[in-house]
């Protein structure tokens, strides 16, 4: 029996880098959490302790932040893509990097009615996700892109329907044709290209997949999903794919009855776990190979 080193990479997770922008009173903040990892032959650093090939993680770190400047007028996907392209093409021993990154939206406070030029309050809990893989160098190098979102928190009070499900012996689940369907939303998008006015799209997919989740009237989560995907496929042709993952936060109607007191879907108990977790990949027939683009960096936790 021999021992062999698998698929590995490497790099500096969460670097928390705030750019302000300051060339005029009026001030702009970017906050972002970036995680590169680089791919390539770096066995020797792991059988032998060669570290000859690997550029440490604490230099990926300072390129992150040197890079950082370009925050003021580039958006993550076009940032992420400096950064990819950089360490594959200028550093010898790097096959793929890939630039993992979040992005923490903050809005102006309001200060007398006024919104202030340098003072901020942070945005929800939503965050925008981007991620860039760079893949080999010259005429040979490929590139995927991914844009996102995480912990978009949604929820309608009514056109949620689920019923006519598979029962067993286990089933104590009630059908019901009016609940309340909330969930954590994420949501992934693979581009086609490299090129894109990257926080237009951003804008418009996040408009799409809340305008579906609420128009759409709910047979499940699941149809829901599918057709989130489904209309952002529609209106853009630069996304090949669309993957979602939605916890299903449970809403169940409190027992008031108990107490005398009508409960006509007015008062929940809103769960926080188990919850169903309902997970959808939605993509074009003829899209584009995936390549690593889903190769994400926790993929080996
Ligand atoms: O939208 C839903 N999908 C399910 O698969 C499911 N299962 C369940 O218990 N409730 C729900 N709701």
């Amino acid at each position: 029996m021999a021992i062999i080193l698998g698929d590995h990479q490497y790099g500096k997770a969460e670097n928390r880098i705030v750019r302000i922008v300051r060339d005029t009173p009026r001030h702009e903040i970017h906050d972002v959490n970036v995680s590169t990892a680089l791919r390539g032959d770096f066995a020797p650093a792991h059988l032998v302790g060669d570290q000859s090939n690997v550029l440490p993680t604490d230099s990926q770190k300072q390129t992150a932040y040197a890079y950082a400047k370009r925050l003021g007028t580039a958006s993550i996907e076009e940032y992420g893509l400096s950064l990819a392209r950089h360490f594959v093409d200028d550093v010898p021993p790097v096959a793929a990097a890939r630039i993992e990154i979040e992005d923490y939206a903050w809005e102006r406070a309001l200060v007398d009615g006024v919104e202030h030029d340098h003072t901020w309050v942070r945005k929800g809990q939503e965050v925008r996700t981007a991620s860039v893989t760079v893949e080999g160098r010259g005429d040979a190098q490929r590139t995927w892109i991914t844009g996102g979102l995480k912990d978009l928190v949604i929820l309608k009070s009514t056109g949620s329907e689920f019923h006519g499900f598979y029962e067993d012996e286990y089933t104590v689940l009630e059908p019901t044709t009016d609940r309340v369907m909330a969930t954590s939303l994420v949501a992934t998008w693979r581009f086609t290209t490299t090129e894109a006015d990257w926080n237009a799209v951003y804008a418009g997919v996040r408009s799409l997949l809340v305008r579906q989740f609420a128009v759409v009237h709910s047979l499940a989560l699941q149809q829901t999903l599918y057709e989130m995907g489904k209309a952002v496929l529609e209106a853009y042709d630069v996304i090949a794919e669309v993957r979602l993952s939605a916890p299903n936060k449970h809403h169940f109607r409190y027992d008031l009855e108990r107490f005398g007191i009508e409960n006509d879907n007015e008062v929940f108990h809103a769960d926080d776990r188990p919850y169903g977790l309902i997970q959808a990949s939605v993509t074009r027939d003829d899209a584009p190979d995936a390549g690593p683009a889903w190769r994400r960096q926790d993929a080996f936790a």
